[in-house]
């Protein structure tokens, strides 16, 4: 037994359904220092380095053990750390994969200058509970690239919209990635799997939900709870690409999020305009979308659904510029 099945408050979220968890306070700190996680770089190496965790694990009476995968591309922060906290809390091993998926990337200036941080994951991760990680290089994950991988996953319609209609093809790599992932880290049995995403990136986790469920794939989703910066900015590798004016600007996104997130708590319409606009507002901001739509199918409210209190939770998403990147923020809408 693990220690998440132990916890009553703790049942696995059905997939399909919204999360219902509050943003994380913020700590932003890597913490303490722990052991530094053994790094493997490629397939066999990890599989085999897992499979003697598994072992060592039955060795110690736990038969069946859980293992929980916190999928990253590295240049760790808080977010991250809270991932591997929260996995660490509630499994027996716990491990990371480090790997800058091209096939997300739709802009090749936005691959290249991807913060590439190895070391200071490591420490990170280590801090944070996690004892193995999986950092393969392209060739080692797409053996043949790009001419491969030839087939691929694809996120279907709920790939087209919000973040996949600026950046098309990402979910597409993002599912094909961690559906690799999941494979090559499939603890053999009966250990069993559990995959931890923030719920900072929303439409992500509504995606690999999906994924997971319509292919069957042997894999518990486990959602982490957004974590902010105490000023409210929602913590991204990205953020340090902002200069201080743009990091004063970016803090909109979650004062336009704040403002719909009070209106569905008092049961009034959905100011959804109102919002737009406050973004709009922003000399810095180049508003993308913003967007107030079902958790689980990303079909957006209708006017009636925004007029009237909310029936059923939803999720407000919005996506804006500030040169040079883009950054993105969500809120979950309560019924009230
Ligand atoms: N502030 C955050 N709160 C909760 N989870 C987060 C946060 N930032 C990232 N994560 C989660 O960490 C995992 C890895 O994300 P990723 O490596 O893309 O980091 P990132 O900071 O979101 O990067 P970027 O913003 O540049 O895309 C994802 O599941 C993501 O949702
Ligand atoms: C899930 C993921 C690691 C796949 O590359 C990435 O999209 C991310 O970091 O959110
Ligand atoms: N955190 C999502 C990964 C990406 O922006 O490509």
């Amino acid at each position: 037994m693990t220690p998440l099945d132990r916890a009553p408050d703790r049942t696995p979220v059905p997939a399909g359904t919204g999360l219902t968890l509050e943003d994380a306070t913020v700590d932003a700190t890597p913490g303490t220092p722990g052991p530094l996680p053994e790094v493997h770089t490629t397939r066999a190496a990890f599989r085999a380095a897992l499979a003697v965790r598994v072992r060592a694990a039955a060795v110690n009476g736990i038969t069946a053990p859980t293992v929980g995968l916190v999928p990253t591309m590295g240049a760790l922060h808080g977010g991250h750390a809270a991932l591997v906290r929260q996995a660490r809390a509630e499994n027996d091993i716990v491990i990371a994969s480090v790997f800058v998926n091209p096939l997300q990337f739709g802009d090749p200036a936005d691959l290249e200058h991807y913060p590439r941080t190895l070391e200071e994951d490591r420490e990170i991760l280590g801090a944070a509970g996690c004892e193995l990680v999986f950092a393969p290089d392209v060739e080692e994950m797409y053996p043949g690239y790009p001419d491969a991988p030839i087939v691929t996953v694809s996120a279907g319609r709920m790939g087209e919209v919000l973040e996949g209609a600026s950046r098309p093809g990402h979910f597409d790599g993002v599912c094909t990635v961690v559906a690799k992932l999941w494979n090559i880290t499939a603890p053999p049995a009966p250990a069993r799997l559990r995959s931890y995403f923030g719920q900072k990136d929303a439409q992500q986790l509504a995606v690999l939900r999906r994924l997971q469920a319509d292919l069957d794939i042997a894999v518990e989703i486990r959602p982490v709870p957004l974590v902010r910066s105490p000023e409210g900015l929602a913590l991204s590798s990205r953020n340090t690409r902002l200069s201080p004016e743009s990091l004063e600007a970016a803090l909109v996104l979650h004062r336009a999020l704040a403002g719909l997130r009070e209106d569905a708590d008092a049961g009034r319409p959905l100011g959804l305009e109102a919002a737009r606009a406050l973004v709009e507002a922003e000399p810095l901001a180049r508003l993308d979308y913003l967007e107030i739509v079902d958790h689980a199918t990303l079909e957006p409210l209708t006017a009636e659904q925004l007029d009237a209190p909310l029936e059923q939770e939803a999720l407000a998403l919005v996506a804006a510029a500030f040169e040079p990147v883009r950054l993105i923020d969500n809120v979950v809408l309560p019924v009230p």
